[in-house]
């Protein structure tokens, strides 16, 4: 699904590599739980692997494409048809209503939009959302409603790779189960891959692989 050659990165008031990994691949329909402490670079790598940053070195391959040889608007067309994210903002509208958000995705899809909103308001339901909720503005939801609105954008178009960053902290036990069964669903009926980003190391056993960001890494000794 994704292929990561000779990466390097740094931002540019630091001249360290931040990253620096060899290689690094994901096949198709792989769920892969990537640990790291704080601050070493978990939420660079998701950003690198969706496209919204790039490497001043080496290739990340993303189904067929290079995406860092993609030019930025090339980068967030092929962001919004192939790839789904939940980040830890939200990135709701707040204004906008739960249809309306979901929406802005949507539209990227091969669906219609009667499909897509068929689609949505199951994923919806699934996550404990009611057709109410879905007219109600963005931002008179709780943080952890928002959190599972954010989760069916990602998931309406049946993104070929999901990337997810640190998305339990909002939910309680019972929605935070119910999450990574629907995220497990998906995987298994759209050979979505995975990338799950998290400090909560008791979820890890929901997953395929576990990577540790040091395992990725360059030995620099
Ligand atoms: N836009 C930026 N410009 C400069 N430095 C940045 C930028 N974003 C992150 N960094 C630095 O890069 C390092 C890694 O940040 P990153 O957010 O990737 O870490 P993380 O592993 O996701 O951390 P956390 O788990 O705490 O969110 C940090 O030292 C951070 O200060």
């Amino acid at each position: 699904m994704f292929v990561i050659n000779d990466l390097k990165f740094h931002y540019p008031d630091d001249d360290n590599d931040l990253l620096n990994i060899p290689h690094w691949q994901v096949a198709a329909g792989e769920s892969v739980f990537l640990s790291a402490p704080s601050g070493t670079g978990k939420s660079t790598l998701v950003n690198l692997l969706a496209g919204i940053i790039t490497p001043q070195h080496g290739t990340i391959r993303v189904m067929d494409s290079v995406i860092n040889h993609l030019s930025s608007r090339q980068r967030d067309a092929f962001r919004a048809r192939h790839i789904g994210m939940v980040f830890q903002q939200f990135n709701l509208i707040p204004y906008l209503s739960v249809m309306d958000n979901i929406r802005l995705a949507s539209r990227f899809s091969d669906m219609s939009r009667a499909e897509a909103d068929e689609r949505s308001h199951t994923l919806l339901q699934m996550l404990g959302l009611t057709t109410l909720d879905a007219t109600r503005q963005a931002e008179q939801l709780s943080v952890g409603q928002q959190q599972r609105v954010a989760i069916v954008r990602a998931l309406v178009n049946e993104p070929a790779l999901l990337l997810v960053d640190e998305p339990t902290s909002a939910l309680d036990a019972a929605h935070r189960d119910q999450f990574i069964g629907l995220l497990m669903q998906q995987l298994d009926t759209s050979r979505t891959s995975l990338v799950f980003v998290s400090h909560d190391s008791s979820l890890k056993h929901h997953f395929s692989r576990h990577v540790h960001i040091g395992q990725l890494q360059h030995d620099a000794d």
